[in-house]
């Protein structure tokens, strides 16, 4: 049987400076198992580099957001014991940044976009294979865009499976012989060769696609609290965290908006039946959760989740009424401006639908042209200011009492739509976003406490 591989994920908080690198470097160390670690960019570096791509800023502002970023390196690079192993791989990755930044079509080229975001990424792998030679293991800095192949979907690529598969077999593997392999979390490349994002969150997804691609054993997500909670434990300060979770739990919480997660993250694990951790890298004595295909209890609860900044759209029209053929028309039209439906109620005459906001783009996407497509059918209303409350959990649709406990615990608040019975994992309602933390907060009280 061939050595057991655990691939191990640290997110930006776990890599924002020395001190916290050196932390992940030993959780790394500890398991003789760990030969691959996808790192993302260190704290605060991926949204500089958002802004320097997608505003429009002086030079003089271009200079001041590439020194933060060249600042947040630096100082990493000032605690290593021998910085001038990694110094001038660094002023290349540094130079590159810059001319990316100050490209005449960086607003214009989502391709320049995707390079500049992939920055973050390439820097904070090169300092932290640093890290972990200087702790006695030799660590090399390998370029995830030789194996993590994407489409040309710069921005939120999607990842091709068997691609991944031979590619990472033929080039990633043989690596594992000599060294630990740190790599880039985000960032893939495309046919071309030209390089790619996954979108926002990313890493989480390049792990686990990487440990199926490996068939690894365990891929462990190694982030700023101590596993997946009951809810996000900013929103509930009593939240705690689960000893364990399924594979479709954590996928729902995960597309639902609990954002130690990505939501892909899930599918590449299931494929092939990768046990996922999650825990935190600076205090990884506190334990985590595990997640996995067959848990030991299926509660009818097990999380709350809050998405926020959703936008809802009513479509309005009395030939609606015995009409055949109406809704097929208006999901059409959706899918040609490439939006994504969530929720659906629907009356006689009237389809109330949900879009999710990922990182902002419906509001981009939902455009005046979306919406005169939409017109030509009906009278359509586009609704801002919502959140998306979501209760996880098994077999929900099937037990009783459950949802009349979940109204109870949010009976003085007005619920715009509410969806339930599709699934048996969630029950989700829009909410007013003024209402949404007080919500979180009775149903984990009524449901957790
Ligand atoms: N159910 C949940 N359990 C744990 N954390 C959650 C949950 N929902 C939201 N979060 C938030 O996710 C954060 C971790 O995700 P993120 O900041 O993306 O970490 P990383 O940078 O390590 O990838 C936590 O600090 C927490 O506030
Ligand atoms: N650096 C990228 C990718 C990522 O996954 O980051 P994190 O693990 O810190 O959420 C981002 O900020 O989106």
């Amino acid at each position: 049987m061939s050595q057991p591989l655990t691939i191990a994920k640290f997110g930006g908080t776990s890599l924002a400076n020395h001190a916290a690198m050196q932390k992940c470097a030993r959780i790394v160390l500890n398991n003789k198992a760990t030969r691959i670690v996808v790192v993302s960019a260190s704290a605060g570096v991926t949204n500089h580099l958002v802004s320097l791509a997608h505003t429009a800023m002086t030079q003089q502002q271009t200079g001041e957001v590439c020194e933060a970023i060249e600042a947040i390196e630096m100082a990493i690079v000032a605690q290593l014991q021998n910085p001038a192993a990694v110094q001038d791989k660094l002023d290349d990755l540094l130079t590159e940044m810059r001319a990316l930044a100050q490209h005449e079509e960086i607003l214009q080229r989502e391709d320049l976009k995707d390079q500049l975001l992939s920055m973050g990424e390439r820097m904070s792998s090169l300092l932290f294979s640093a890290v972990i030679t200087e702790l006695g293991n030799p660590a090399m800095n390998f370029d995830v865009r030789k194996v993590l192949r994407t489409d040309s979907e710069f921005g939120a690529a999607t990842p091709e499976p068997e691609a991944i598969a031979s590619l990472s077999t033929a080039l990633l593997a043989p690596e594992l012989e000599d060294a630990i392999v740190v790599t880039q979390g985000f960032v893939g490349a495309d046919e071309q060769g030209k390089t790619t994002t996954l979108g926002r969150g990313g890493s989480d997804f390049t792990a686990a696609l990487l440990a199926e691609a490996l068939s690894a054993q365990v891929c462990e997500i190694w982030t700023d609290v101590a596993g997946v909670y009951t809810t996000d434990p900013r929103i509930a300060p009593n939240a705690h965290p689960l000893p364990e979770l399924s594979f479709e739990e954590a996928a729902e919480m995960a597309t639902f908006g609990a954002k130690v997660l990505h939501p892909a993250t899930m599918e590449p694990a299931l494929r092939n039946n990768v046990k996922v951790f999650v825990g935190s890298s600076q205090a990884p004595e506190q334990g985590g959760t595990w997640i996995m295909r067959d848990c030991e209890e299926e509660p009818p609860y097990r999380a709350i989740t809050r998405r926020k900044e959703q936008v809802m759209v009513t479509v309005k029209t009395p030939k609606m009424m015995y009409a055949q053929g109406f809704l097929q028309q208006v999901f059409a039209i959706i899918a040609k401006h490439r939006l994504s439906v969530d929720l659906v109620t629907t009356s006689e005459i009237a389809v109330s639908f949900t879009l999710d906001n990922p990182a902002n783009s419906v509001a981009q996407r939902l455009n005046k042209e979306t919406i005169a497509d939409l017109e030509t059918l009906c009278d359509v209303n586009v609704e801002h200011g919502f959140d998306l409350v979501t209760v996880v959990g098994n077999h929900m649709q099937s037990a009783t009492g459950v949802s009349s406990k979940i109204f109870a615990a949010v009976a003085d608040y007005n619920l715009r739509m509410i969806c339930f019975g599709a699934n048996p994992h969630n029950m989700s309602f829009l909410v007013n976003e003024k209402d949404s933390t007080s919500i979180v907060q009775h149903l984990h009280k009524a449901l957790f406490e």
